[in-house]
């Protein structure tokens, strides 16, 4: 399978702290992966390295292959949820038509492809009949599902998605599991931040736990442990809660590579 995204001995320094120390890892076209680990091991900062977002203070990125990668529209970015809006009165069709500005040049403006994709999206994360209203009036869960059609928007290859489950209630993670099903049977490469698995474990192929900008652990989808392998556990839980610290502890010393 050809690799998505490469980080080879790939450091990022932050504030003089070395936040990525020495990261390397090879995701493949068709994998879903999970990023997991603690607070603060730099789960995030490794997206927005391989995204381009940070830069390498050392090593070597390559996405499709390409160090001077330059096709963002094949790549769909779903930051964390509070990031939506920004105080600004934008409609849900204005948040997701922008997801296809990527696709868009100065010498072709919106075209009805463009329009097509905008509404298969918002109908695909079922917030169609929601087109017309401001995002900041929409409930987290909504708000998500604007994010994630964004991405779709631009009818990306692969998804990017930090933290997709923080927050968000039993009802909305089982929707976004639905979506996210369907996106792996359309082929879709996955990258997903995740504090915990959730729903979402079963599409889960590949893991990768991080501590302190280390990767300790890499292998399989991994068995939920501790309260969250508990029947009934609904998997809520908001990002300032306890962490389910037993997840990445059960793993970290397990073996295996990917
Ligand atoms: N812009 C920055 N300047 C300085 N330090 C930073 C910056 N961004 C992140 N850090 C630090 O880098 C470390 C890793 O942060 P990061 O957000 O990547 O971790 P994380 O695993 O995603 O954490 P969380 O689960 O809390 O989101 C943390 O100690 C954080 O304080």
């Amino acid at each position: 399978m050809d690799a998505v995204f490469e980080l080879h001995g790939g450091h990022v320094r932050l504030g003089g702290r070395e936040v990525l120390d020495g990261i390397d890892l090879r995701i493949r076209a068709g994998e879903v992966v999970a990023l997991l680990g603690p607070n603060g091991s730099g789960k995030s900062t490794l997206v927005r390295a391989l995204l381009g977002l940070v830069p390498l203070s050392s090593g070597r990125r390559l996405v499709f292959g390409s160090e001077r990668f330059r096709d963002w529209a094949r790549i769909g970015y779903v930051p964390q949820r509070l990031s939506v809006g920004g105080g600004v009165p934008a409609t849900v069709r204005e948040v997701v038509s922008s997801g296809r500005i990527a696709r868009q040049s100065r010498f072709r403006p919106t075209s009805r492809a463009d329009r097509e994709a905008v509404r298969r999206a918002m109908e695909s994360l079922g917030i169609d009949h929601l087109a017309g209203q401001s995002v900041s009036h929409l409930s987290g869960g909504q708000q998500q599902r604007v994010l994630i059609a964004r991405a779709l928007a631009g009818e990306p290859e692969v998804l990017v998605m930090d933290e997709p489950l923080a927050g968000v209630d039993a009802e909305n993670q089982r929707a976004l599991a639905e979506t996210l099903t369907l996106l792996v049977g359309e082929g879709k490469t996955i990258v997903l931040v995740l504090h915990e698995l959730g729903p979402l474990e079963p599409l889960i192929t590949h893991s990768v736990v991080l501590e302190d900008g280390r990767i300790v652990h890499r292998g399989a989808a991994p068995e939920p442990s501790g309260e969250c392998a508990k029947p009934g556990h609904d998997h809520v839980h908001p990002h300032a809660e306890p962490e389910p610290v037993s997840l990445w502890r059960a793993l970290v010393g397990r073996t295996g590579r990917h």
